[in-house]
């Protein structure tokens, strides 16, 4: 049997007041990439920060392939990337990195080469040699993660990773990190990028309030729900009453109005995906012309909105 990366037993950080997290038990196992998903204030980074070995427990376990967390074995086997962080701003980027290599023992013909490396990988290259008082939040974010790899980690926790940065940024960083999945890393990402945690993650949890609501492998929440938008010409509320009778009650269209001739947008509610093809086809044979075809939006995003709404949850919309 394999070591899991990550098994957590009742996790708990009380902070008074309810705040912290309470009872978290979590397994994630070699190579996954798992994502953490909770309103602020549920209590993401402190599970973090204990995983990492920044805080300690106030009860519960934590161990990272089976090292107590905060332990040497455990800690050299893994990357970090706080949420919040700053570096002194008249370094360059070389020196943070040649500072963390330091710190995680490369010798220096190896920091020479990773450094090197990890700059071109994050995008900066040669603005390694530029101090970080003239880099963006977008750069230092990137400078952030090229720290947090240095060490060629088992483990990756990034918290926030995308925060600063823009769409292209943004798409960078997500294509850098499934390229860590297919390397076999484990990756423990917490984000409010909902799209991004549906792409890259193999498993989710929800936390809500230092509890966690929900978990399960995305592939099954995503099963659980399947919204389409369909722009049409030529839609009559008899097409709808032929979809719902031949595909169950799971097709209905919740918006549309009739009008021959002007095309309007249907929303369907699917079993499966499987299924937008049965929809097309039967909205042609009832001579209707498809326009455009596409998903509401970012699936994740449903699970998370229906899993916390008419709950209570500490953070800023208290
Ligand atoms: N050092 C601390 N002392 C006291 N309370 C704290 C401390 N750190 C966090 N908290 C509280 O614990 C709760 C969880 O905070 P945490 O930062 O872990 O949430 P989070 O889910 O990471 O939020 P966000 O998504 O906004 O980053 C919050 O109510 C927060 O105010």
């Amino acid at each position: 049997m394999t070591i899991p990366a990550i098994e957590t037993n009742r996790l708990t950080k009380d902070y008074g007041d309810g705040r912290g997290c309470r009872d978290v038990t979590l397994t994630i196992e070699d190579g996954e990439a798992f994502g953490f998903l909770g309103p602020n204030g549920a209590g993401k980074s402190t599970i973090v920060k204990m995983l990492t070995g920044l805080i300690q427990p106030t009860s519960g376990k934590a161990q990272i392939f089976g090292y107590a967390s905060g332990t040497i074995e455990a800690r050299r086997r893994m990357g970090y990337l706080p949420e919040l962080f700053r570096y002194p701003d008249w370094l360059t980027g070389d020196e943070v990195l040649a500072f963390h290599a330091k710190l995680c023992e490369l010798d220096r013909v190896m920091a020479k080469r990773r450094i090197h490396q990890l700059l071109d990988e994050v995008g900066i290259g040669s603005r390694g040699r530029d101090r970080l008082k003239g880099y963006s939040k977008g750069m230092q974010q990137r400078l952030g993660l090229a720290c947090a790899l240095l060490g060629n980690p088992d483990i990756v926790f990034l918290d926030e990773p995308a925060s600063a940065l823009d769409p292209v940024g943004r798409h960078e960083v997500r294509e850098l990190l499934a390229r860590l999945r297919s390397q076999g890393k484990t990756i423990f990402l917490n984000s409010h990028l909902l799209e991004d945690v549906e792409l890259l993650c193999d498993k989710v949890a929800l936390l809500n309030n230092g509890k966690v609501l929900a978990e399960g492998r995305v592939s099954e929440v995503l099963r659980m729900q399947s919204n389409w938008r369909i722009r049409v010409n030529g839609y009559t509320p008899f097409a709808l009453e032929k979809i719902k009778q031949l595909l169950g009650v799971n097709a209905v269209i919740q918006s549309g109005t009739a009008a021959v001739d002007e095309s309007v947008w249907l929303e369907v509610e699917l079993e499966d995906d499987e299924q937008i093809s049965l929809v097309n086809y039967l909205l042609i044979e009832l001579g209707l012309t498809i326009y455009e075809v596409g998903k509401t939006k970012s699936r994740l995003d449903e699970w998370f909105l229906q899993a916390v709404s008419g709950l209570e949850h500490r953070g800023e919309r208290r």
